[in-house]
């Protein structure tokens, strides 16, 4: 069973076609790459698939589950990272990843053992009791991913979650989320940097104006030149449906 499925997923927001009919798997122990232009559509997907937007039509599972159904249980089992990294301000980095990590579901017996195994491993240690409002954009991106990561999901959906960090953070990153594929858990992760997408990812799928419009081998050559050439077939083959006259007239 897949830990998320989308189905003919379409959204538009008011006369804007956003996402058009996707269809989208990640199989628990897989790093499931996104990558596409600004304004692709990747954000728009990710919060469909967290139930924080209701797209106008096809459906989302997690776990099996339908996202409208998903109980407490099945959110235990998610960790997400989407805009602006979630902080209280006025909350010192442990007090937030505490309530994080009681918010999805950690017992408070757990608590306490669960916020020093995250933040040693966001290597947060330094600013541990610093108010997060504090904090530089870096270090509240590692706070904001900390929190996705406390309480060990078995799906982690990420979008671009290496945006603000420095060269450390990316490869700490790195490491944790294939960590969490090899323990069995699901990670969906959206991106602009191709070759990093290539060291974690085992599918990489690329979305163009709301629509995928194929997958890259992780592992191929090359892959900014396969990626761009799969967005222009894409865009022609849009618009020879378009202008059909205008390819008969060429060939
Ligand atoms: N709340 C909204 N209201 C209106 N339009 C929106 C809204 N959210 C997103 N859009 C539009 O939907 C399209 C897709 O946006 P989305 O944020 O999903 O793209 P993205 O692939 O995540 O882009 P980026 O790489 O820049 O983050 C864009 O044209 C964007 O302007």
């Amino acid at each position: 069973m897949s830990a998320l499925e989308l189905r003919r997923l379409s959204h538009r927001f008011r006369d804007l076609p956003v996402l058009g009919g996707v269809d989208l798997q990640v199989a628990p122990g897989e790093v499931h790459a996104l990558i596409g232009f600004n304004g692709a559509g990747k954000s728009t997907l990710m919060r469909a698939a967290l139930g924080m937007l209701r797209p106008d039509d096809g459906t989302v599972r997690l776990f099996g589950v339908p996202v409208a159904d998903a109980d407490a249980d099945v959110w235990s089992r998610v960790g997400h990272f989407i805009d602006t990294p979630f902080a209280y301000p006025e909350l010192t980095v442990r007090e937030n990843l505490w309530a994080a990590a009681r918010l999805h579901g950690v017992p408070s017996s757990r608590v306490g053992p669960t916020v020093d195994h995250v933040v040693a491993a966001l290597e947060l240690a330094p600013w541990a009791r610093r108010r997060a409002g504090t904090l530089s954009l870096g270090n509240r991106q590692r706070v904001g991913l900390a929190s996705a990561l406390a309480h060990r999901p078995r799906l982690l959906v990420l979008d671009e979650p290496t945006n603000a960090l420095d060269p450390s953070g990316v490869a700490l990153l790195r490491e944790l989320l294939l960590g969490v594929a090899r323990d069995g858990g699901a990670v969906l992760v959206s991106s602009h940097h191709l070759d990093e997408v290539a060291r974690i990812a085992d599918r990489v799928s690329v979305i163009h104006a709301g629509a995928i419009v194929g997958e890259l081998d992780p592992h191929g050559v090359d892959l900014e030149r396969a990626f761009f050439r799969m967005v222009h077939a894409a865009d022609q083959a849009a618009r020879d449906v378009a202008e059909p006259h205008s390819k008969e007239a060429v060939t």
